[in-house]
């Protein structure tokens, strides 16, 4: 089949996107403010994975994909960009969304399909750093350069484009074609194969750490000081030779085709990467999905196993009471917004490859002027990551865990102009710099939690990222 010379159809619409370009640079001038121009371009079916393994890791991104839900999308670059740290953090994005959001237009008549402008987010899972260390701030958010949304086969480019007075504009044409010729270029070769995985020089688990503070978790729940705690551990993995970030994730959605696989990276060389079976939130069109996933087992080696197990997970009262918290968590914080939520009272199975989660979806209508970070920050943190009481759960995760929790179980995702969102939450996953991983996994402990039970849902979770590694 031949290619489809997209580079054509920009040609020829050149004098389009030079008026779309003009208007943007005459609002710059008019408004006396830098305007940014959305270009969406149709491009060659590609994986947008291919274009982060192309990517420099000192080049900030930010990708995410569901394979069951056909939709994956990299954004690239930064054009525009804001951080901040503590309790206003959620409201300081919010306001830095919709300032610019007056300072946009999009132009996406050429495109089959069009995401919109996307604004792409990560929240560190505290609001401040409890390390100085910390390679992620606590809230960041920011426009890409450049954007490839895949949706079944449609790919689109997006190119953000920020105009000045001062702005060149003959200059940015060429740099568009250019971007178009690279892509064009992947396209069209084949897929490079990936190196060799390094080997792992890997350490043992430090197991006391870790059962200590459940330990001592239980204590506090005995003493109803807390009613659950999600306690995490980390370990950190040497490998031969640098990791390759995007065969990591290759591998991670092969292995993991019903979760969302994620890449977030600083610009600065460390990635946090992941792949999610838990979506903190997701709208379309007012419509909103949270899921409530607490409560877990592992798969089972034969189908009979497997069906004891899945059996056992949804009539235990420990399992049941651990995934409550969460449901009546979710209803509560939406309730209090002012939303209607709905959903099942018996929860169902989420059945992953590795493990299977007691899963109950909630329901609601987003109320017409309740932002998508209003409701991120009214979810986050959930009893699935945190704990109940949440604030002294949270508390006891800083005395308890030693090392700096980062992005991990956090929110990380996007929010566009029209109020469309999805935020994920960053579990099983790892935090990757050259050679060095550090992996996170974490277990909901509650009253008549065994300590070595947990201790076996941990090594469960590491072994899945274990296995992308190597
Ligand atoms: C905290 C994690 O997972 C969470 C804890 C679960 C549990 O304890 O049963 C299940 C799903 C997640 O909400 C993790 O994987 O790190």
């Amino acid at each position: 089949m031949p290619v489809v010379p997209y580079r054509t159809v920009i040609q020829q619409h050149r004098s389009a996107i030079h008026a779309a370009l003009t208007q943007g640079y005459q609002q710059a001038i008019c408004t006396n403010r830098p305007h940014v121009v959305s270009l969406s371009l149709p491009i060659p079916s590609i994986d947008p994975l291919r274009l982060l393994h192309q990517s420099s890791p000192y080049e900030r991104h930010l990708y995410l994909e569901n394979t069951s839900q056909h939709q994956a999308t990299v954004a690239l670059g930064s054009l525009i960009e804001a951080s901040a740290i503590g309790p206003s953090r959620f409201d300081r994005v919010h306001n830095f969304i919709e300032t610019w959001c007056h300072q946009i237009s999009c132009y996406d008549e050429l495109a089959e399909y069009s995401p919109g402008i996307q604004f792409f987010c990560s929240f560190a899972f505290f609001d401040t750093p409890t390390h100085s260390d910390s390679p992620f701030p606590a809230a960041s958010v920011f426009l890409p350069r450049w954007q490839i949304t895949q949706c079944r086969q449609t790919s689109t480019l997006i190119a953000n484009l920020l105009l000045t007075p001062l702005s060149d504009l003959e200059a940015l044409l060429p740099d568009i074609l250019q971007q178009l010729r690279r892509i064009e270029s992947l396209a069209e070769s084949p897929l490079s194969a990936y190196p060799p995985a390094p080997s792992l020089i890997q350490p043992a688990l430090a197991t006391q750490v870790f059962t200590q503070a459940v330990h001592r978790a239980l204590q506090r729940i005995c003493h109803n000081r807390l009613r659950k705690i999600v306690l995490a551990h980390a370990l950190d993995v040497l490998a031969s030779q640098p990791f390759n970030r995007a065969q990591l994730l290759e591998r991670l959605r092969q292995q993991h085709p019903d979760c969302y696989v994620f890449s977030v990276g600083n610009g600065h060389g460390v990635s946090f990467i992941g792949a999610s079976p838990e979506r903190l939130l997701s709208i379309r069109q007012r419509r909103l999905i949270t899921d409530a996933l607490a409560g877990s087992s592992p798969r089972g080696d034969t189908a009979e196993t497997d069906a004891l197990l899945a059996r056992q997970l949804l009539t235990s009262v420990k399992e049941q009471d651990e995934h409550q918290f969460v449901v009546d968590f979710l209803v509560r914080r939406l309730t209090e917004l002012g939303l209607r939520p709905s959903y099942r009272t018996r929860p169902g199975l989420l059945q992953l490859s590795n493990i299977q989660h007691l899963h109950t979806p909630i329901r609601a209508t987003v109320p017409l002027h309740t932002h998508p970070l209003h409701l991120v920050k009214a979810l986050h943190p959930t009893p699935a990551v945190a704990g109940v009481p949440t604030d002294q759960a949270c508390q006891q995760i800083r005395r308890f865990e030693q090392f700096d929790r980062a992005l991990y179980a956090a929110p990380i995702g996007w929010i566009d102009h029209q109020g469309n969102s999805e935020f994920i939450v960053g579990i099983r996953s790892a935090l990757i710099q050259a050679n060095r991983a550090r992996l996170y996994a974490g277990a909901g402990i509650v009253a008549g939690s065994d300590p070595e039970r947990e201790l076996d849902e941990i090594r469960l979770k590491l072994r899945a990222l274990m296995e992308a590694l190597v």
